[in-house]
Formats: C-alpha cells, structure tokens, sequence
C-alpha cells in the first residue's frame, strides 16, 4: 500500500512538469557541447511548442526551466534587452505559481543574472533568501542547480565554508538522480569543489577528487568532458611542483582539445606546458611549446594569448642568456597589461621579472622590481580592503534595508494586533464597566431592600418585643416585664432594694357595668396616664391584672414614699374620668411592700411571695373603706416566726403584732 502512495505522490509532483520538454531539455544541454547552434534552434523550438497562457499552464516547472535556458543563452550572447524580456515573464509566472520548485528556479534564474551584471552586493542578498527557500525545493534538479550556483558565488566571495556546503548538497541531490545529465552534473560539481580546495591550497584533497572525476569519466566515455578536468589537475599538480605529473596531464589536455577544435584552450595548454617546463628547467622543451603557441595565437590574432607566450618566451630567453632580447620581450608585454590597469596582473608579472632579474644577478634592477612589485601589492591590498569594506557596507546597507522593511511590516502588523487587542480590552473594559454597574445597582438595590427589610424586622421586633412586654389597652407594661425585670434584677449578687405598691380599682366592676365596658377600658386608660405621670423613669408601672396596676418604686425614703401613696390615690380621685359625655368618679385602693422585705434574703422570700403579702394590704384597704393604701412596715419578729402568718393571715400578723403598717386615705 505504501508503495501506491508513494508513486501516486510522485505522479502529483510530477504533474507540475512535462516529461517530454523536461527530456528535450537535457538533450539541448548535452547539445551545447558538442554543437551550439543547433542546441539553440532546439531550445527555440521547445519553447515554441510551450504553452503560451501562462495562468492555465499545468506544466509551470518545465515552462521555467526552458525560459531559464533561454534566458542564460541571451545573457551570455550579451543581448540585455532579451533578457529582461524573459526575466518579466518569469516574474509574472512567480507571482501566479503555487510550484515551490518554479519560484526557486526563477530566483535562482534572477541571481544568477544579478551576478552576471556584477549587482554583486544584491546578488549576496538574494542568495541568503534563496538558500533560506532551499528545504521546501524536492526537484532534485532544481535542487542541485540552486546549490551548485549558491556554492559558486559564495566561493567567488571567498566564503569558502558557505560554498563547499551547497556544494555538497549539490551532491546530495544529485545522488536521488540518475538520468543522461547526472554524471556531467556530478563532474562538473567535484571540480568544482576542487577548485574550492584549490583556493585553499589543499592540493592534495583537490587532486584526489579530480582524479576521481577523471576515473569516472574514462568508464563512462565523457571525452568531451576532459580537457576541463586536465586543466584543473595541471594547475593543481603544478601548484603541487609534481611537474611530471603536471606536464602529463597537460600533454593529454593539449591533444584532447586539438582532438575536440577548442583552440582558445589548446593555447592555455601549451602555455601552461610552457610554464611547468620552465620550472622544472626543460628550457628547450620549453621554448618549442611556447614558440608553437606563439605560431598559433598570431594566426588566431588572439592578442591576449600572444602578449602572455610572449613574456614567457622573454622569460626563458633571459634564463638562456639572451638578458636584452628577453627583458625587451617581458616589457612589450608588461606594456600590454599595463594599459589595462590589472594591478593584479601587473603583480604577478613583476614577479617574473624579478625572477628574471635575480637570474642575472642584476641586483640593483631586482630591488627595483621587488620595490615596484611592493609597492603593487600594497595597492591591491588597499584596494581590495577598500573593495571588500565598500562591498560590506552596501550589503550590510542593503541587508538592514530588507530587515527595516521586514521590522516595519512586523512591526505595523503588530500595531494592528496591538489595535485590534486594545479595542478588545476597550470593549472588555466597556462591558466590565457596565455589568459593574448593573451588578452595582443591583447590590444597592438589594442592599436598600435588605436595610428596609432589615429595618421592618427591627421594627415588627420592637414590635413585638414591645406587645410581648406590653399591655395592648393601656400601653403599661405587664406581667412578662415585671417577670423580666426581677428576674434581671436577681442576676446581680446583692439585688437593688426597691418597693412594691399594688393597686386595684374600686367598685370597677360597677364602672363597666354602669357605663359600659368601653367606658370602663376608657377609664383604665386614664388611670394609666394618670398614674404614669407620677412615676420616675427608672420605675415601672405595671397593668398587673383587669383592673389592678403594680408600681415598682425605686425610692427608699418613707417620706417620698408616702407622699407617691398620697399623689396616686389624689390622682385617682380628684378628677372624674370624663367618657362620651359622662363624668365617672373612680377611687382606688393599694398595699404597699418593700423587697426584700424586712431585710429577708429574697431567695428566702421571694419577690412574688413579697407580692402577696402587699396583696394582702391591698385586701386590707378594700376591707377598710377603698379609696386607701395600707403600707406594711419592718417586721416586729424573726422572720421564721412571721412566715406562717405571712401565707395568708395578715390581720392574724398585725393582731399578733409580728407586723406594722400604717395607712394614707385618699
Ligand atoms: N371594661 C373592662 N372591664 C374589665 C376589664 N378587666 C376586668 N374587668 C372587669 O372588672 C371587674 C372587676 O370586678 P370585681 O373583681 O368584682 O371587683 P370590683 O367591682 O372592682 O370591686 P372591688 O375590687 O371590690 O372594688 C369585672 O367585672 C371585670 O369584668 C377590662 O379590661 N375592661
């Protein structure tokens, strides 16, 4: 099932490119090397047979990849505005693309035009993005071409490290692969990199790939590929001094490039030959390969090649002796590079003249030179340090200039998040507020209600505190109070002294029933007022019965007390009580008592049994005529001997003398 998957992806991935151009493709490229033209009139009739709407192209892989070639051909026959034409369409065909593969190539298709156009500052830029792109890339092809390209320019930037690792992962790419291009790739690739080693002066590590490579080519046939290798492996051999080594390979360059018409490079050969003969001191094989190239670059008119062999001949002339014919022919051809103003080149001249000189013990001419060469150096130096702070500093310009705008679009999108998360907290803020409030208004409005029920409760409590204590006609207390009131009294250890004076309406009954039960409660009413205005406030008038009423008296002097006694029964009777009408006379009648009584411990002789005795007064008053208050004074006796009598005999008492009263008429 695995297996399924797996092909229909590659069939998806595929889908993006057309097999038959992609085939057509790698013919052209091999036909650029064995015959140019004809490889051009190809790739032109690929392209013509391209689909000409690029917005409903189902193949935009193999699209940009021929218009990829196309535009390299123009860019290398210097025919810019060709060029450009094609780089605007790759532009518009990235804009519409979703082919990760076909954005690649069209960048790495811009870089390369960038590098090519010496926008080298730019070109550096662009690689970084590119290879930043380089994960989501899976055409092998596209793959091994962008870090192929990425390895050349970072080695031609001198970021050696940066160029060998794409150019490994060129490698890597080119290893999932294996069609007719994969070992030119490959071969091209592992020169590449040994020329990386080369700049490194790892000579050796550059010798053994390109012998590797030349291994690879003889089994596969890849004659055409030779004379770039042997080139590479002579001037690695040379660098190397195993000149035997290096003028054997050269030898093999030389008839591989005759063999294949490539004179520009049957030259460089002969020169290189030139060169390594010298240094291995083969002066007259030497001066035969340089005078044959000679011969042949003046027939090419190649000026370039002919001012070159022409100082290396000047030079072995001077090893052979021959100093003035030689110096002349090195100068000639200093002059011819001197007008081109490559300090560079000059330099490494002036090396061969110092060796020339040195060779003639011309010692002052040699310190001259070496001044010269010196002095050369020291410019390149400057120059290139200036080149390489300029080149920084634009780059590094241009760098923070792609940052500034990435920071500035980072930035307002983080001020739109900002704006759209302070207009949430605004909104969070509102709606916090309002049920803030709402949730406000609701407490108070619970609050009040609570306080107002609170209030109701507080008042139905007094309420009922007030009826439970209270009696309803009158609004006296009643007997709870008085319960209450002793019982608080009795809580402190040594009780306050006090006194009881009982009252009960005379004749009441004949009140009701003369008048009316209205004009009898109208009369307790009165009485109430009456008596209640006579009363202190630390006193306590009680409705004690129908018509009976208890006054706990906080006075203690007799004097005061008899003159209350005095002031009730005036108050009574003094004025008739007037009802609807009717003047109704009323008296009343009282006992009086003290508690405790006659210094009697009250848990001995309780307040209620206190209370019977002024009953009993009471009783005494109503026997004696009404209208009267009889007062029990002290004790005549031990209370022990009294008690009995107390019970109910209080006549039986005052006969016996156990007890003293007196009496206030009314
Ligand atoms: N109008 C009215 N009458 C009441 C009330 N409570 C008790 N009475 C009456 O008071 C009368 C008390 O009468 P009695 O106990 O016979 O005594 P009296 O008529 O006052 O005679 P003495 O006490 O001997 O002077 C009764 O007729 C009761 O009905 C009340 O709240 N209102």
């Amino acid at each position: 099932q695995e297996h399924v998957v797996n092909e229909t992806q590659q069939v998806k991935s595929q889908a993006m490119r057309d097999a038959s151009v992609e085939q057509a493709l790698d013919d052209y490229l091999t036909l650029t090397l064995v015959d140019p033209e004809q490889a051009n009139l190809k790739l032109q009739s690929i392209i013509d047979r391209l689909p000409k709407n690029l917005a409903e192209d189902n193949t935009p892989e193999s699209t940009v990849r021929a218009l990829t070639y196309q535009l390299f051909a123009h860019l290398y026959q210097a025919n810019p505005s060709a060029v450009d034409d094609i780089l605007a369409t790759l532009a518009e065909i990235k804009n519409i693309t979703k082919s990760v593969n076909a954005i690649a190539e069209i960048m790495a298709a811009e870089l390369e035009v960038l590098s090519f156009r010496n926008q080298s500052n730019q070109a550096y830029i662009n690689a970084e993005i590119l290879a930043g792109i380089l994960t989501d890339v899976e055409n092998p092809r596209v793959k091994y071409w962008i870090n192929a390209l990425l390895g050349r320019l970072f080695r031609q930037d001198t970021q050696y490290e940066k160029a060998l690792k794409h150019y490994e992962q060129a490698l890597d790419a080119l290893n999932t692969t294996n069609d007719s291009r994969t070992l030119v790739r490959s071969t091209s690739l592992r020169q590449q990199i040994a020329i990386v080693h080369t700049d490194l002066k790892d000579w050796q590590r550059a010798r053994s790939l390109l012998e590797e490579v030349y291994q690879d080519l003889l089994r596969y046939k890849q004659d055409q590929l030779l004379p770039d290798l042997f080139l590479s492996l002579g001037f690695v051999m040379a660098g190397q001094k195993d000149y035997t080594a290096a003028v054997e390979v050269n030898l093999k360059g030389l008839a591989r490039a005759r063999a294949q018409k490539q004179q520009s490079l049957v030259l460089t050969f002969m020169n290189n030959l030139g060169s390594v003969y010298i240094e291995q001191q083969n002066y007259p094989a030497a001066k035969n390969i340089l005078e044959e190239a000679l011969t042949e670059a003046l027939a090419l008119k190649d000026t370039e090649n002919v001012n070159l062999i022409n100082f290396n001949i000047g030079y072995l002339e001077v090893l052979l002796g021959d100093a003035e014919s030689g110096l002349t022919k090195m100068q000639n051809a200093f002059a011819f590079y001197q007008q081109r103003d490559s300090k560079t080149e000059l330099e490494d001249l002036l090396g061969w003249f110092a060796k020339a000189y040195k060779s003639l013990k011309d010692y002052p001419k040699l310190a001259e030179t070496l001044e010269w060469q010196m002095q050369l150096r020291e410019e390149i130096a400057a120059a290139s340090s200036e080149k390489i702070t300029r080149d920084l500093l634009s780059r590094y310009e241009l760098k923070s200039q792609t940052q500034q705008i990435t920071i500035l679009q980072q930035q307002n999108e983080l001020q739109e998040e900002l704006l759209k998360n302070k207009q949430l907290q605004q909104t969070i803020t509102l709606l916090f507020i309002f049920i803030m409030g709402l949730a406000a208004l609701l407490l108070v409005n619970l609050y009040r209600k609570v306080q107002r029920s609170n209030l109701r409760l507080k008042e139905v409590n007094k309420q009922l505190e007030y009826q439970s204590l209270r009696d309803p006609l009158t609004g006296l207390f009643n007997r709870r109070a008085m319960q209450d009131k002793m019982a608080q009294r009795h809580k402190s250890s040594q009780p306050e002294a006090c006194a009881l004076l009982l009252l009960d309406i005379d004749f009441f009954k004949q009140i009701n029933d003369n008048y009316g039960h209205a004009a009898g409660d109208a009369v307790l009413i009165d009485l109430s007022r009456r008596l209640l205005a006579l009363t202190d406030e630390n006193e306590l008038l009680i409705r004690w019965g129908g018509e009976e009423f208890l006054i706990v008296i906080q006075r203690l002097e007799q004097e005061e007390i008899d003159q209350l006694c005095q002031q009730v029964l005036q108050v009574v009777s003094a004025l008739p009580v007037v009802y609807e009408g009717n003047e109704i006379p009323v008296t009343i009648s009282g006992g009086f008592i003290r508690l405790p009584f006659s210094q009697v411990p009250e848990h001995q002789f309780n307040w209620e049994r206190v209370l019977q005795v002024a009953d009993m007064a009471l009783y005494l008053s109503k026997l004696n005529g009404r209208n009267q208050i009889n007062l029990i004074d002290e004790l005549q006796v031990p209370f022990a001997d009294a008690e009995p009598h107390l019970q109910s005999d209080l006549n039986g008492a005052i006969q016996e003398d156990m007890i003293k009263l007196h009496t206030i008429h009314g």
